[in-house]
């Protein structure tokens, strides 16, 4: 089937499951909340891990693999821990007919996994720094709507877990891993996002403080956490028991961190980038960023014709660009357009009898349609430029459909307003809990309730005498707010 059946601008869930498929990202799967991931969407996820490897491994972050399992008295460690989140915990409770003697959990994150052994291997003061990445997938029972990438009931992350001696050492990591996950976001995936910090009713119960990078999608008006970088302060040190002996002998607790994010930046850039042709691939991100496309003629030198395809791959390939040609002589040179545009291929290459006797190609981009036609001596040097071109387009034009959205308001009218136009809020609050609690009760509804999304770390000036809009008490900053993910 060629083209889509939903516009963008149309019935927005229905669209974005159709690009998904059609871009053969995603297969639905026969148990609600779980997807299959094919190459298209993994090629994506292993290019990201690719970068984020490397940048964590000049942090002297090591690769770890704790097991998927943990048993329910670890699980329950800590009470407030995980309160809020047993209704979403998978347990195994036989194997074949046989009933296990306790429930075993699958992990759904893995501090209560990990820790125990932390406490075990850190002694001294010489074992700290500690730094343990994982790569795996987790499981959330979750029952709110589930979203191919945004919301599964299992998903692929990459975990890190670290351990200081001091607080000072895990505040600095807490923003080099938030500016990585800001680079993901805004350097591969063209998704423009938001630093900033979340409130103590948002963060993460078991940290200290929890920083994020926010984003957020014009056509639902709702904003999505992109990924998030706790600070667990000595919260699990006391825990799990996790100590080390100074320089002077005396023992202290560490001091901890635990940073993520997930297959949900797919979903997140597919949303931003999209449209009613389908999927638009941001260049870094692309596991094809040139396809090329034969367009034979009746009489003409069909040899020739393919032979030049060839040399074009080739010589592509080699300077380090992934270049591929579809050569399926059962479908017409159209039918390749329009499937390659709806994968979202940066640029389509097509070589006709026109182009061969020119020693031109014709290149077409897939985000704005241009076509240019380019000599092939200078083949590799226009399609660099033009795949740049793309990245820095699909970022500035998402940046200003984003900054377009934002709405800063004073009063508890506008607030209303400007949720109702779906826009993503910036607003004055006196940053008390009971308000941000009240908000929520007073927004309530249908679309679901506004909430604090982050207090951004670029904060606009607050004049003096400002107040909170939801309040009227002194408002202490500005803070993003709206509906969610
Ligand atoms: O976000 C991160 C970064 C990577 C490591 N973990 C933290 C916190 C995870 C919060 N969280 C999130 N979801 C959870 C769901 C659960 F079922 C249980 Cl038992 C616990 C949690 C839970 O602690
Ligand atoms: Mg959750």
């Amino acid at each position: 089937k060629l083209g889509m059946a939903y516009k963008k601008d149309g019935n927005f869930g229905e669209w974005y499951s159709e690009v998904v498929v059609n871009s053969e990202m995603i297969e639905y799967y026969d148990i609600s909340g779980c997807y299959i991931l094919r190459p298209w969407a993994m090629e994506i996820w292993e290019l990201l891990k690719e970068f984020f490897d490397a940048e964590i491994k000049k942090l002297k972050l090591k690769p770890y693999y704790f097991p998927l399992f943990v048993t329910e008295n670890v699980l329950q460690k800590e009470k407030d821990h995980i309160e809020g989140f047993a209704p979403e915990v998978a347990w195994v409770t036989k194997s074949g007919k046989s009933e296990l003697e306790a429930p075993i959990a699958i992990r759904p994150t893995s501090e209560t996994v990990m820790y125990p052994y932390f406490s075990k291997w850190i002694r001294s003061h010489r074992d700290l720094p500690l730094r343990c990445n994982q790569w795996c997938n987790v499981v959330r029972w979750e029952f709110s709507n589930p979203t191919p990438f945004i919301r599964s009931r299992e998903f692929l992350w990459q975990e890190g877990h670290t351990a200081f001696a001091t607080k000072e050492e895990a505040d600095e990591e807490v923003l080099q891993i938030l500016e990585l996950y800001r680079r993901i976001y805004e350097e591969f995936l063209a998704v423009p996002v938001s630093k900033g910090r979340k409130s103590e009713m948002e963060k993460f119960a078991g940290g200290l403080y929890t920083t994020s990078v926010e984003a957020f999608i014009p056509n639902t008006g709702r904003g999505i956490q992109g990924a998030t970088s706790h600070c667990l302060g000595q919260n699990f040190a006391k825990m799990f028991d996790i100590t080390f002996e100074n320089e002077k002998g005396v023992r202290e607790m560490v001091w901890q961190n635990s940073w993520a994010y997930t297959t949900r930046s797919i979903g997140v850039m597919v949303m931003t980038h999209g449209d009613d042709k389908g999927l638009v691939l941001p260049p870094k991100v692309a596991p094809i960023q040139v396809i090329v496309i034969a367009v034979p003629y009746k009489d003409a030198d069909t040899t020739a014709i393919k032979g030049a395809c060839e040399s074009t791959v080739y010589t592509l390939n080699q300077s380090g660009i992934r270049a591929d040609q579809d050569t399926r002589e059962n479908y017409s040179p159209g039918w390749k357009y329009s499937h390659w545009e709806m994968k979202g291929v940066p640029l389509r290459i097509e070589i006709g009898p026109k182009d061969l006797a020119n020693k031109q190609v014709r290149i077409v981009c897939r985000d704005n349609g241009a076509k240019v036609d380019i000599p092939v001596t200078n083949l590799v040097e226009e399609v660099k430029v033009l795949l740049d071109e793309i990245q820095k387009n699909l970022f500035k034009t998402a940046q200003e459909k984003r900054d377009a959205c934002v709405q800063v308001i004073k009063t508890w009218d506008e607030f209303t307003t400007a949720l109702n136009n779906k826009r993503l809020i910036l607003a004055p609050w006196c940053d008390e809990e009971e308000v941000e609690k009240d908000v929520k009760a007073r927004t309530k509804g249908e679309l679901g309730a506004a909430k604090t999304l982050c207090t951004p770390f670029e904060q606009p000036e607050l004049p003096e005498g400002t107040l909170c809009f939801a309040s009227g008490k002194p408002a202490k900053k500005w803070s993003f707010w709206g509906r969610s993910y």
